[in-house]
């Protein structure tokens, strides 16, 4: 139960944030914070990442539904089992939840972290992204990590 805390703590940052740049910010406006590395620019989408399927809500609201159900589907089944990536499942459900409230309170995705990485100007994300981002690549270290146990063990 104490994991669904880290799922609500990154909704909390991922709508205040969202709804800070949403209320201070004209749409495309842009702040620098360390110049050629990182800014803050109002920015929306309508579509998913790299604004693919743009204006597909209906499509998106499935997906994300079928996301939410199978994270935590996995949560209930692994919960005394894998504390670890039951913290990855958190992490990804609170990335879920809040590009999906976006979604249906304004059908488009409030974006503002915009980064230029190795040179090449990254696609505009929110905090929620990152939490996706992030927490599916931690399952999947935890996911061989645990592979390489089981091999481990086998070997013995
Ligand atoms: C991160 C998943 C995208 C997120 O999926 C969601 O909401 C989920 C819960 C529901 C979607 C309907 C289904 C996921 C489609 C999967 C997908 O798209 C392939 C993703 C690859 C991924 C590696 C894991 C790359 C990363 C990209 C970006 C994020 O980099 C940190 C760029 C984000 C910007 O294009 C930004 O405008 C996007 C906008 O905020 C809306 N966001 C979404 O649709």
């Amino acid at each position: 139960m104490k994991y669904y805390i880290l799922t609500l703590i990154i909704i909390f940052f991922d709508q205040i944030t969202k709804w800070m740049v949403k209320s201070s910010m004209e749409l495309y406006e842009s702040v620098e914070v360390i110049p050629g590395f990182f800014s803050i620019t109002s920015h929306r989408n309508s579509g998913a990442a790299w604004g693919i399927l743009e204006g597909q809500m209906w499509l998106f609201y499935i997906v994300t539904v079928i996301v939410i159900g199978i994270i935590i589907y996995y949560m209930q089944q692994y919960k005394n089992s894998y504390p670890w990536l039951m913290v990855g499942f958190a992490i990804i459900l609170g990335g879920a939840i809040g590009n999906f409230i976006d979604r249906i309170y304004l059908q488009e995705v409030i974006d503002f972290i915009d980064v230029v990485i190795f040179g090449y100007d990254f696609p505009i994300f929110n905090i929620a992204d990152s939490a996706l981002t992030v927490g599916v690549i931690f399952v999947i270290i935890m996911m061989l990590i645990d592979e390489m146990k089981k091999k481990g063990k086998n070997a013995n």
